[in-house]
């Protein structure tokens, strides 16, 4: 098998979702970080519009108590629950960094939104593989106040901007094992 494939395919392969309290509390050095974004501005997009952002954390302790906070805003009274409350405040776990990675509305409005959020999703992908390759992790979360519009408005989006969820990245000793349910022949119509 040609070695770029193979490479390609070990990589994606070994990307796994990291559980943010199985992470070590090693940090990342900024660096590495500043290159799997670099990676994320590659994906396909149409129109040129590049229509992603990233907001980054290098403190995610900082982020996660905004996110509780943002929480506590919006179940004043009986609707509070201080489980949820403490569990937010410390989703962080061992985690180095966060980011949120949001679609931002490009300057081609006739390009549909829901265009505009696939090729920032493969941003998002982009920046996952990269951190396998530099062996560190992530956690995609939409939990809590991810998706909810207090969250895409206290952190400065736009109208039709949408959050993508939160990403954990930090490093493991563990590596967990991908599964998957279906066999992908079952999710391909091949027409001869
Ligand atoms: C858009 C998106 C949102 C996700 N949100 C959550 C989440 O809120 N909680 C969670 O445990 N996992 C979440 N995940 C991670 C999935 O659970 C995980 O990708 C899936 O179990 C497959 O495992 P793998 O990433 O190791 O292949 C999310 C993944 C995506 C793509």
């Amino acid at each position: 098998m040609d070695t770029t494939f193979s490479a390609v395919a070990d990589n994606i392969k070994k990307r796994r979702t990291l559980k943010p309290s199985t992470m070590n509390g090693n940090k990342i050095p900024n660096a590495h970080i500043a290159s799997v974004l670099e990676l994320a501005d590659w994906a396909p997009n149409h129109g040129n519009t590049e229509p992603w952002h990233f907001i980054v954390f290098e403190d995610p302790k900082v982020y996660s108590e905004q996110h509780a906070e943002l929480y506590k805003a919006a179940n004043p009274g009986e609707s509070f629950n201080p489980t949820v409350y403490a569990n937010l405040s410390s989703q962080f776990g061992g985690a180095s960094h966060v980011i949120i990675p949001y679609q931002k509305r490009g300057d081609l409005p006739k390009i549909p939104k829901f265009e505009e959020v696939i090729a920032a999703s493969c941003a998002v992908q982009n920046l996952l593989l990269g951190a396998t390759a530099l062996n560190f992790g992530a956690f995609w979360s939409t939990g809590g106040m991810v998706l909810k519009p207090a969250f895409a408005q206290h952190f400065g989006l736009g109208a039709e901007d949408s959050v993508l969820g939160v990403l954990f990245l930090g490093y493991t000793e563990t590596q967990p094992e991908g599964k998957r349910k279906t066999p992908i022949e079952n999710k391909i119509t091949w027409n001869k």
